[in-house]
């Protein structure tokens, strides 16, 4: 925000140190003599919606009994700190009237000591129930909500899923504290509630008593009513400050593992301390402390005195009240006023606490219940693909009609494609050239069905592709893109997830090894100490003592396990080929498009892929994107040459060069640059270059043309 933008009405500002704290207006709490309609309704619409589905689902998972358990076990604890109080003070006073009468009271002493034992009994064995019961309860409700939150992220689209909004924002791990939370709210009033009454039937017994309780309970209403608004409404904290800014900037280049080697290579240690020394002189004695921190060094000390003078208020009290007239109040009734205030202050403060977590809570369930609900923005239809009026033998047919695509949320903000219209014949080789931006990936993004166009259609062996079921279409396709990733999972199941209906056994592992072998994976699998069994990266597993292990044999066991294997970006490439491979062996696919899949791999890594690609074409429509002229271009039925989103040119190599256009500039700028190095191969159709590092590229094309 700049600082001449005028605020929102409904917002309030203040800077502390460096920091610009902004939030939302505390709501007013005079009441105005109208219900706050809009607000039960929310609360209405909330419950139905999103607490008693939460409840019911839970319900259903823990089963009654264990429900039931955990309830009464939350109000127990809520209500038994109250009833231990109203014990120890029947006990107190039966002592004292034995001392101040002498005389022997031994029943009544032993008859609220035995209730008073039988209670904290009863307290021991709750606290057993719960350590008992709570695992089973927590394992079964975080199982249960892992299954629906992953179902809930799984069958979301990609155009749908790139807004976080329609993302389940929770873990599966955190719904038992959400609902723990929930339960144990009923505690906390439990406890307000029963230590109300504890202090109310206190205040009936004595002479004077119930000024006495009000006393009592004045520090935590103080408290309560003198809390800050501040926190427990919304906010955002930003730093304002360039000093501030510049070097915490100055401090993650010097930090970060990242800027280290440019940091070394640039010999920049002195610039960065020295500029850091500069910023933090210039920040003189702004506070840099956390906003909430600065915030509580900023408080004017009245509050504080008052509270702690509160606190002692009941005491001083009774010493007034005992010069006055003794023997009004007994030492036992201070005792328990006393530390009923502090449980009652206790509970309000939980009160508050809980009200922002119960809120925290609450937007959890919703963005739970509200994520299975999502309606993808793609259209499913309900054809199978391929159906029956589908060619079976041959790759698939594309027809694009007029489509333009604007990507969702505030970053589309321009169309990406503009009126793009072209057809590719079934089992064709076709490549998309242009430069950076000019569309590409959009355009196969679309082809393929992650996103959906903005307008015009597109026809998928001639029917509307928005006709045919998204998973049957998907199937028949398998997209290999530069940005496609190893799965946290062994290296064997990484390829053999490109066909996911395979079924286990030998046959299984020779198509492993055949897709490996077309993906030019075989000779990093041998490399590999445990071959296909090899794991890849995963989350992490060990969970350790907060103390630094010490060289020896517990530390050798902890990198053992957290031992996995990495590989270089051409090696991700080449695995990552392998599964698309053993995607095309599942017989399924009609449809191949490789988004620039080799942009890591060495050049010789990249002719064997294509190689693979063109010689596993067999009734299959191939799609590529590319920067590099040469193998493909030259034999692709199609090119598609995109700028600015617009399909500039189509046709085949020849034509396009003969054109004279944007395809032919973008040729001629790599061509130039090697023309005169190359010499032919023999055994290939095509030239490569004399060196494995230079650039390749078709030669001799413009002579030819
Ligand atoms: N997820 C996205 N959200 C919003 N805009 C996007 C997104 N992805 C791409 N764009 C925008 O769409 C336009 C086309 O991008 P696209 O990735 O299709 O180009 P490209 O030709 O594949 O580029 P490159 O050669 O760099 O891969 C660009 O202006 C880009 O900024």
């Amino acid at each position: 925000m700049k600082a001449n933008e005028t605020l929102h009405p409904s917002l309030n500002e203040v800077q502390l140190g460096v920091w610009r704290i902004v939030y939302t207006r505390p709501a007013s709490v005079v009441f105005n003599g109208r219900l706050p309609l809009g607000q039960l309704k929310k609360a209405h619409h909330y419950t139905r919606t999103y607490i008693i589905p939460f409840f019911r689902d839970i319900w259903l998972v823990l089963g009654a009994k264990l429900f039931l358990l955990f309830v009464s076990d939350q109000i127990w604890t809520g209500i038994r700190g109250a009833l231990k109080l109203y014990l120890l003070n029947a006990l107190m006073k039966e002592i004292e009237y034995s001392f101040i009468a002498s005389r022997e009271n031994g029943w009544a002493i032993s008859r609220v000591l035995v209730i008073r034992l039988g209670c904290v009994c009863a307290e021991g064995m709750t606290r057993w129930l719960h350590d008992k019961y709570s695992p089973i309860m927590r394992t079964r409700i975080k199982l249960h909500f892992k299954k629906v939150i992953m179902r809930a992220h799984l069958r979301l689209d990609l155009q749908t899923y790139s807004n976080a909004a329609n993302r389940p924002n929770i873990k599966g791990s955190r719904t038992w504290n959400v609902f723990h939370d929930l339960v144990r709210s009923t505690a906390v009033a439990s406890s307000l509630l029963s230590h109300i009454a504890l202090i109310l039937e206190l205040a009936r017994g004595e002479r004077g008593g119930f000024f006495f309780a009000i006393i009592c309970v004045s520090k935590p209403i103080y408290m309560f009513i003198t809390k800050d608004d501040m926190w427990s409404n919304k906010f955002i904290a930003y730093a304002t400050n360039p000093n501030f800014l510049r070097s915490r900037d100055l401090l993650s280049l010097a930090i970060e593992q990242k800027y280290k080697q440019e940091v070394l290579s640039g010999s920049l240690e002195g610039y960065i301390m020295n500029e850091f020394d500069k910023a933090n002189t210039a920040l003189k004695r702004t506070s840099d402390e956390f906003p909430t921190e600065a915030y509580r060094a900023s408080r004017s000390p009245f509050v504080g005195i008052c509270t702690s003078l509160l606190g002692d208020l009941p005491l001083m009290y009774y010493a007034v009240n005992a010069i006055m007239s003794p023997n009004t109040l007994s030492i036992s009734a201070l005792a328990i006023h006393q530390q009923t205030a502090v449980s009652i202050h206790a509970a309000i403060t939980r009160i508050t606490h809980q009200g922002s977590s119960i809120n925290k809570n609450l937007n959890h369930i919703k963005s739970l219940y509200d994520g299975l609900n999502v309606r993808n923005s793609i259209p499913d239809g309900k054809l199978p693909y391929p159906d029956s009026g589908s060619p079976t033998e041959t790759g698939m047919a594309i027809s694009v009609r007029d489509v333009s695509f604007q990507y969702p949320g505030p970053s589309g903000t321009r169309f990406a494609l503009k009126n793009v219209s072209f057809d590719i014949a079934a089992s064709s080789l076709v490549v998309i050239v242009g430069a950076n931006g000019s569309g590409k990936s959009s355009l196969v993004n679309l082809l393929t069905k992650l996103h959906y166009p903005t307008s015009g259609t597109i026809l998928v062996d001639g029917k509307p592709m928005n006709e045919y079921r998204s998973r049957d279409l998907r199937r028949g396709m398998a997209l290999l893109t530069q940005d496609h990733v190893l799965f946290p999972i062994s290296v064997g199941e990484n390829i053999a997830i490109g066909d996911p209906d395979c079924e286990d056994g030998p046959k299984k592992y020779e198509c492993i090894q055949a897709a490996a072998r077309l993906g030019g994976a075989t000779e990093v699998i041998q490399k590999l100490d445990q071959g296909l069994e090899d794991m890849t990266e995963r989350e992490e597993t060990l969970c350790s003592s907060p103390f630094p292990l010490p060289p020896g044999p517990l530390k050798e066991i902890a990198e053992k396990i957290e031992r996995y294997t990495e590989f270089s970006g051409g090696e991700v490439q080449r695995l990552v080929a392998s599964r698309t491979f053993m995607r095309i062996s599942s017989g399924k696919v009609k449809l191949v498009v490789a988004d620039e899949p080799t942009s890591a791999m060495d050049p010789e890594g990249e002719l064997e892929l294509f190689e693979a690609l063109r010689k596993v074409q067999d009734g299959m429509t191939m799609i590529f994107i590319t920067h590099r002229f040469g193998h493909l271009t030259k034999h692709a039925d199609l090119i598609l040459c995109l700028k600015d989103g617009e399909l500039v040119e189509l046709g085949a190599h020849r034509e396009l060069i003969a054109r004279d256009g944007e395809y032919s500039r973008l040729y001629n700028i790599q061509a130039s640059a090697f023309a005169e190095d190359l010499l032919p191969v023999p055994g290939l159709d095509f030239s490569v270059p004399r060196s494995r590092s230079a650039f390749k590229f078709e030669p001799n094309l413009d002579s030819e043309s």
